[in-house]
């Protein structure tokens, strides 16, 4: 087997090529199996319905061929046993002297079937070419057609089965004996396989050479059936049931077992080519379709007394068998393949669906943040987008925010110029993602009109650690108040951070102190939670 072949068809199937996560094979497996069946096995019951019509016309021809062969040899016989009758004629009206004894020996000796040759006169038989003169019954009537007699036995040699053929001539007949060796022979040599019989009148011969009036048994696989033109004798031959299989294993058996090979060999690479990892593209689409990427929130709250104020939604996806995936393993390809696009408008309803049934218990004007990416920013469907999630909600209930990750540099065009001002029309506010690591930040800043920017958690979490941090984090917050646009800090993790970025005047911070990311269903019940503790210690220090 070429070396690819076989790499191809033995590798594990666990190994998928990709970095994309897959649901466990296991889950998977017997789907697979069953279709891989499914197809493995048309080929070798393909092949076993051929085998089983050719067996069955392969045991009908054979059936008929030995049909007609026994014929043209029994004839043959009988018409030499005739001949031998016929050459005696002359003696029925003589005596069963010596002489005629001698001439009926002479003419049974040098015919090559006859065993005797007998003469019959008046319902009896008087001469015997073996015994010389005899008075035993001819029992005219059992010969039928008054010409052909099969008899198990005779007064010579009672075990031994014989076909006796009577030739009519001078007010009596000449009998010539056949052997059942010699119908024994010709039946055997006619058939390979299957049973023949010879038959006359109520008689029949088997090829065991045994002659009976039972009925012959049912051959129901094949059967074939002629009477002789000659003599009134018939010839059957078939098959019993069973045959069929019998030919089967002894003829097909190699084709059977190709066809099974191949059915095999078939089912083998379909089991491959199902357990192939499919394309980033398709897992992503299965997993859209399949409703596995879910929202989660997490809080942002007011840098002055910690109140939530909305939260950014980020995307998971729920993988069978595997669990939660964080974004960063999907996200990328999903942006890559342009899915992002219909993956972020089912995050959009989904959060709508959750949220805008408790609009009035939301924050007022609560800020809901969605991440975008370059894709969107070609896409015309994100203005109907947005419409549609604002539109769930009670008109200024909430803010929607668009955040811009710099993961693909967004292209500014005259298309995302007119995107970005549609959105501005309808109140969708903009913000910089990670603000401060790209090296688009601050031309992003001059090309969009921008609302926010979220200051990347790498700052935040130096803070303290070095100085640099602090003096940056003092230039953003500067540059925010220039530009008139509000600053959101990200993963704050530390009361210290709190602090640093309280007294820096920060007006909105997000990390793990205030709340970690939350299915969105849980959001309503935190929010009340947050709103009791928060409300006490307001309170508490008023
Ligand atoms: N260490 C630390 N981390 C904190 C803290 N607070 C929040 N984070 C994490 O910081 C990330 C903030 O989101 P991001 O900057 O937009 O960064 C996001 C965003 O760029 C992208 N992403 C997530 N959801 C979506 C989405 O729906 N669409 C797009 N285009 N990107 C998404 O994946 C990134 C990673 O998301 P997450 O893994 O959810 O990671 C989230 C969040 O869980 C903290 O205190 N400490």
């Amino acid at each position: 087997m070429p070396r690819r072949l076989a790499f191809f068809l033995f590798r594990s199937p666990t190994y998928t090529g990709s970095e994309l996560p897959q649901a466990r094979p296991g889950r998977w497996a017997w789907p697979r199996l069953l279709i891989s069946l499914l197809v493995a096995l048309p080929l070798p019951l393909l092949g076993l319905g051929v085998g089983v019509f050719q067996a069955q016309r392969q045991l009908q021809r054979q059936a008929e061929r030995s049909v007609a062969e026994t014929i043209e040899r029994l004839d043959q016989i009988l018409d030499s046993s005739r001949q031998a009758a016929e050459s005696v004629q002359s003696l029925i009206s003589e005596t069963c002297n010596v002489d005629n004894q001698h001439l009926l020996q002479w003419r049974a000796a040098t015919n090559p079937y006859v065993r005797s040759i007998n003469l019959a006169r008046g319902g009896r038989l008087y001469c015997s070419s073996l015994l010389g003169p005899i008075s035993l019954d001819l029992e005219t009537s059992t010969f039928v057609d008054g010409r052909l007699r099969l008899m198990a036995g005779n007064f010579a040699t009672p075990d031994i089965p014989l076909l006796v053929l009577r030739y009519s001539a001078n007010g009596g007949s000449a009998m010539a004996v056949v052997d059942s060796r010699y119908l024994r022979a010709v039946l055997q040599l006619a058939i390979q396989e299957g049973d023949l019989y010879l038959k006359v009148g109520n008689l029949r011969m088997g090829l065991d050479g045994r002659v009976s009036n039972a009925p012959i048994p049912e051959l129901s696989e094949a059967f074939a059936q002629r009477a002789s033109n000659s003599h009134p004798y018939t010839v059957i031959a078939g098959s019993p049931t069973g045959s069929v299989e019998n030919h089967l294993l002894n003829y097909t058996l190699p084709f059977l077992a190709l066809t099974a090979a191949g059915g095999l060999f078939v089912g083998l690479i379909c089991y491959r080519l199902l357990g192939r990892p499919s394309s980033p593209r398709t897992i992503l689409r299965r997993a859209l379709e399949a409703k596995q990427f879910e929202p989660f929130l997490q809080p942002i709250v007011d840098a002055c007394d910690g109140r939530w104020v909305g939260a950014e939604v980020l995307m998971r996806w729920r993988l069978p068998g595997e669990g939660l995936i964080r974004p960063d393993l999907f996200i990328p390809m999903a942006e890559r393949t342009g899915l992002i696009l219909p993956m972020t408008r089912d995050l959009m309803q989904q959060v709508a669906a959750v949220l805008a049934p408790h609009a009035a218990d939301l924050p007022p004007h609560c800020h809901l943040g969605f991440n975008i990416s370059a894709a969107h920013c070609r896409d015309p469907q994100l203005l109907d987008d947005c419409r549609s999630f604002l539109a769930a909600f009670p008109p200024g209930s909430i803010e929607l925010w668009l955040e811009l990750t710099e993961r693909e540099l967004i292209e500014p065009t005259e298309e995302s110029d007119q995107l970005f001002q549609q959105l501005s029309a309808i109140g969708v506010k903009v913000a910089i993602d990670d603000f401060g690591i790209g090296h688009a930040s601050l031309n992003y800043l001059q090309r969009f009109k921008v609302d926010a920017l979220k200051i990347d958690q790498s700052f935040v979490q130096h803070i303290g650690a070095d100085t640099l941090s602090g003096h940056l984090l003092d230039t953003l917050v500067e540059l925010a108040t220039r530009l008139d646009i509000d600053l959101v800090a990200e993963g704050v993790e530390t009361k210290a951070q709190l602090d640093y970025l309280q007294a820096l005047g920060i007006p909105y911070l997000q990390g793990y102190l205030f709340g970690r990311p939350m299915p969105a269903h849980e959001f309503m019940p935190a929010l009340h939670q947050h709103r009791n503790a928060v409300g006490d210690t307001i309170d508490h220090q008023q």
